[in-house]
C-alpha cells in the first residue's frame, strides 16, 4: 500500500502538486492552466467572510466539476436522515446503546450509515446531525459529497482510508478526520470490518478552540492537524457520484474519476488529528473542572462562548485532586450530551457502556457517574492515579439533540438505563 505524505497545520495555507508544474504561480486562475488543467474554486465560507474565518482552496483538476449529468434519487442509504429528525416523539429520557453489530449483508461505508440523532435544520445551516456506521467492504467505483455539512469521522473499529479531490487520508481508531462540506471523497476499508460515528456539522466549520489563560499552546496542538498532498487517479472508468443535498441522497454516474485533481492551494483541506497528541490539562488542586478543557474542535453558534458542537475527549490522563470527588459530577447542562467511547472504560461509568456504544443526556436531564462509580470514587485512596487505556468523546451542542425513530426502536437501545443511578442512599442529617 503507498504511503501518502501529510502537510502539518491546521487551517494552514497549502500548496502542493502531485505532478511538478501543474500549481499556478502568482494567480488562481490563468488563462491556460498548465496541461490544460481546469481551476476550481471550493468554497468553504461566503466569499466576504472576514480574512481570518474565510475557508476557499484553488484546486487544479483534470475535467471540471461541472461535468456531470443530472442527479436522480438515490435508492440505498435508508437509514440516513437529516435535521429537522421528525416522526419520533422527543422524550426527555436518557438513553444509552449498545454498540451496532457488524453487518450481515455487504455494506460499505455510505450504506453503512446510520443516523442517530440530530438537532437544528441542515437548510438553516444550524446543528448538527450524528451518525453510526458499520461497514465491510470499500467504496468501489463510488463517491460521495455532502452539501449539508462537514463530516467529522471517529473510527472505532477499523482503519480507513478516505480517498478525497485533495489526497488520501488513512484514518485509525483514536484518529479523527474532518472532510469538509462539499468535498468528494471515497472510504476504504483498511481492515475487514470498519465500524465509527460521524458528526455531521451544517453549522459554522470546526475550529481550534480559544484557549483564553491557557496560553499559546496546550489542549490539540495546531501542527499536529495532517493534510494530504495532492494525489490523483487518472481514469476513465464509471464512478457512482452520490450527494447528500438538503436530506436527500441523490446520485450521477461520472465517465471518470473525480478524484482527477493534480495540484490544490489552499486553507479549506481535510484534515486528519490523532487523539494521542491532545494535550491534556487538568486540576493539580482540588475539583473537576468543566469538560470544556477537553475541547479538541469547536463550532460556534452566532452566541459567543455556546457552541453549535463541540467535540470533546476524555484521553488518558493524571487524576491528582485533593478532598475531590474526581469522576464527572453530577450534572443538569442547559447543553446536550451525545457520547461515544472508541476503547476502553468511561470513569463515570462502571458498566454498561461499551466500546462502540453511545449515551445521550439531553438539555437539563440530570446525570453523572453511576452509583458504583459514585461510592468508588467517595472512599477510594486519593493518591495520584493514572486513567489509562481509554478514550471516549461528546458531541455537545446547544441545542437539544433529537433521537431518530430508528434510534429509538432498535433493540440496541438499553431498557433500564435510569437504573444505573437508583437507590443511592439519603444522605444523613445531624
Ligand atoms: O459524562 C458526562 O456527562 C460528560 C461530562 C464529563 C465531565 O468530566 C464533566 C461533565 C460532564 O457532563
Ligand atoms: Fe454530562
Amino acid at each position: 500500500m503507498t504511503d501518502f505524505k501529510y502537510q502539518s497545520g491546521f487551517g494552514n495555507e497549502f500548496a502542493t502538486e502531485a505532478v511538478a508544474g501543474a500549481l499556478p504561480e502568482g494567480r488562481n486562475s490563468p488563462q491556460r492552466p498548465a496541461f490544460g488543467l481546469y481551476a476550481e474554486q471550493l468554497s468553504g465560507t461566503a466569499f466576504t467572510v472576514p480574512r481570518d474565518r474565510n475557508l476557499r482552496s484553488w484546486l487544479y483538476r483534470m475535467r471540471p466539476s461541472a461535468m456531470h449529468d443530472r442527479f436522480e434519487p438515490y435508492r440505498g442509504g435508508e437509514r440516513i436522515e437529516t435535521a429537522p429528525i421528525s416522526g419520533v416523539t422527543f422524550e426527555p429520557n436518557r438513553l444509552r446503546w449498545d454498540p451496532l453489530p457488524t453487518p450481515e449483508a455487504e455494506l460499505d461505508w455510505v450504506d453503512g450509515l446510520v443516523t442517530w440523532a440530530g438537532n437544528g435544520a441542515a437548510d438553516s445551516q444550524a446543528g448538527i446531525g450524528i451518525h453510526l456506521y458499520a461497514a465491510n467492504r470499500s467504496m468501489e467505483g463510488r463517491a460521495f459529497f455532502n452539501a449539508d455539512g462537514e463530516m467529522l469521522i471517529v473510527p472505532q473499529m477499523g482503519a480507513l482510508r478516505i480517498v478525497t479531490e485533495m489526497g488520501v487520508l488513512d484514518v485509525a481508531p483514536n484518529e479523527i478526520a474532518v472532510i469538509p462540506r462539499g468535498l468528494k471523497f471515497r472510504v476504504d476499508l483498511t481492515d475487514r470490518e470498519a465500524r465509527g460515528y460521524v458528526c455531521e456539522n451544517y453549522g459554522a466549520p470546526f475550529r481550534l478552540p480559544d484557549l483564553g489563560p491557557i496560553g499559546s499552546n496546550g489542549l490539540a496542538n495546531p501542527r499536529d492537524f495532517l493534510s494530504p498532498v495532492a494525489a490523483f487517479e487518472d481514469s476513465d472508468e464509471p464512478v457512482e457520484l452520490i450527494q447528500k443535498f438538503s436530506g436527500g441522497l441523490w446520485v450521477t454516474t461520472l465517465d471518470h474519476s473525480p478524484f482527477d485533481v493534480v495540484a490544490w492551494h489552499g486553507n479549506l483541506a481535510p484534515v486528519k488529528y490523532d487523539l494521542a497528541n491532545f494535550n491534556t490539562i487538568g486540576s493539580i488542586s482540588f475539583d473537576h473542572p468543566d469538560p470544556s478543557i477537553f475541547t479538541v474542535l469547536t463550532s460556534p453558534s452566532a452566541s459567543p462562548g455556546t457552541a453549535n458542537c463541540d467535540f470533546v475527549i476524555f484521553p488518558p490522563r493524571w487524576l491528582v485532586g485533593e478532598d475531590t470527588f474526581r469522576p464527572p459530577w453530577f450534572h443538569r447542562n442547559i447543553m446536550s450530551e451525545f457520547m461515544g467511547l472508541v476503547h476502553g472504560e468511561y470513569d463515570a461509568k462502571a458498566g454498561g457502556f461499551a466500546p462502540g456504544g453511545a449515551s445521550l443526556h439531553n438539555c437539563m436531564s440530570a446525570h453523572g457517574p453511576d452509583k458504583t462509580s459514585t461510592e468508588n470514587a467517595m472512599v477510594t485512596d486519593l493518591k495520584p492515579q493514572k486513567v489509562d487505556d481509554t478514550m471516549a468523546f461528546m458531541f455537545e451542542s446547544c441545542l437539544p439533540i433529537r433521537p431518530t425513530r430508528f434510534a429509538m426502536d432498535t433493540s440496541l437501545l438499553q431498557t433500564g438505563y435510569d437504573e444505573c443511578w437508583a437507590g443511592f442512599d439519603k444522605a444523613k442529617l445531624p
